[in-house]
């Protein structure tokens, strides 16, 4: 028995942390949605008990690190499972990149094997499950667009933003997302308007989304990688009409209502980012099939 699922990457359209929890992690405010950059991941039924992982990306671990891995243990232990099941990831989404790669792979085994080895289980117990994994798991099970708050696992779906064209930057290095929080001083925040761009995308208005982006990580990552700032430099001299790093970074995406000003912004960057990308906004869960 065999299966492929869909595992797309998410952007953040707006980011706000409100303070660090005595667990470590930070509460957040986040608006996400889905984008068509997705990895291809496929499921195959093993008789022996155990798991076993391939990539075709050397930065994949094909191990218990693996966020593929733990989903399928989870669902193992969780419902005293006693097959194995091998699983490939066809790697599209820059590993490192904020863009959740990893959770999405680990969903899309979630919901896989759900389908797979028959268990019935609605999204929400998926999510829930997801929350173990990690803390972007629980949305990218949805995979549509979301308010998610807590420290990222309490999931408020949200209507799908107005179709437009996602143009993607990665400067090729991969960004800690632990770093990136831990640098973060929670006294010098400006906090993004959370309420304004869920407003934004209920009444389905492009520019006031493109008017509300924000993402207090984005100062962070940026002393990191400097880079950052020259490709959003480089996104507004061509056109963008919102330009934003996503998650912890250092990826950064610029809204564009024209598919021709998308590919004038591709262009611009090609020559100087190592990985381009010009991609739709999904923002829907049907769009996963
Ligand atoms: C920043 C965001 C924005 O969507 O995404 P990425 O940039 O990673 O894609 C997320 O908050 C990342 O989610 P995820 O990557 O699942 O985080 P986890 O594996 O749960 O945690 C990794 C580390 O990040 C820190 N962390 C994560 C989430 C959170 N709300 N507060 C934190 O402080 C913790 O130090 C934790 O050890
Ligand atoms: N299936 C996976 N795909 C990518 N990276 C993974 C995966 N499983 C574990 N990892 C590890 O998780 C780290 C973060 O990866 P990723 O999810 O791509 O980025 P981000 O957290 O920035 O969105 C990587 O450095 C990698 O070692």
């Amino acid at each position: 028995m065999y299966l492929l699922e869909k595992a797309p990457a998410k952007i953040n359209l707006s980011l706000d942390v409100l303070y660090k929890r005595p667990d470590g992690y930070h509460e957040v405010e986040m608006v996400m949605t889905t984008i068509d950059l997705a990895d291809r991941i496929e499921l195959i039924v093993l008789q022996e008990n155990k798991i076993e992982i391939e990539s075709d990306n050397r930065f994949v671990p094909n191990d218990e690190r693996n966020l593929a891995y733990r989903a399928a243990q989870l669902i193992k232990d969780t419902y005293n499972i006693n097959k194995g099941v091998k699983i490939y990831i066809d790697k599209q989404i820059p590993v490192a990149a904020g863009l959740a790669g990893g959770s999405s792979d680990a969903a899309a085994v979630l919901r896989g094997l759900n389908t797979l080895w028959n268990l019935q289980l609605s999204l929400d117990t998926l999510a829930e499950l997801g929350a173990k994994i990690g803390s972007d798991v629980s949305f990218c099970v949805y995979g549509s667009t979301a308010l998610s708050t807590g420290r990222g696992e309490k999931i408020k779906e949200l209507p799908a933003p107005p179709a437009c064209w996602v143009v993607l930057a990665n400067p090729g290095i991969g960004v800690s997302t632990q770093t990136i929080y831990q640098q973060l001083k929670i006294d010098h925040i400006q906090h993004p308007d959370t309420e304004g761009m869920v407003d934004a995308i209920e009444q389905g208005d492009f520019q006031s989304i493109c008017d509300k982006v924000g993402n207090v990580l984005e100062p962070v990552t940026l002393k990191l990688c400097p880079e950052v700032k020259q490709i959003k430099q480089q996104m507004v001299e061509a056109g963008a009409d919102a330009v934003l790093m996503s998650g912890s970074g250092p990826t950064v995406f610029s809204l564009v209502s024209q598919e021709s000003r998308a590919y004038r912004i591709y262009n611009s960057l090609r020559g100087f980012c190592e990985q381009v990308y010009v991609v739709r906004m999904l923002g829907g869960r049907t769009e996963l099939d």
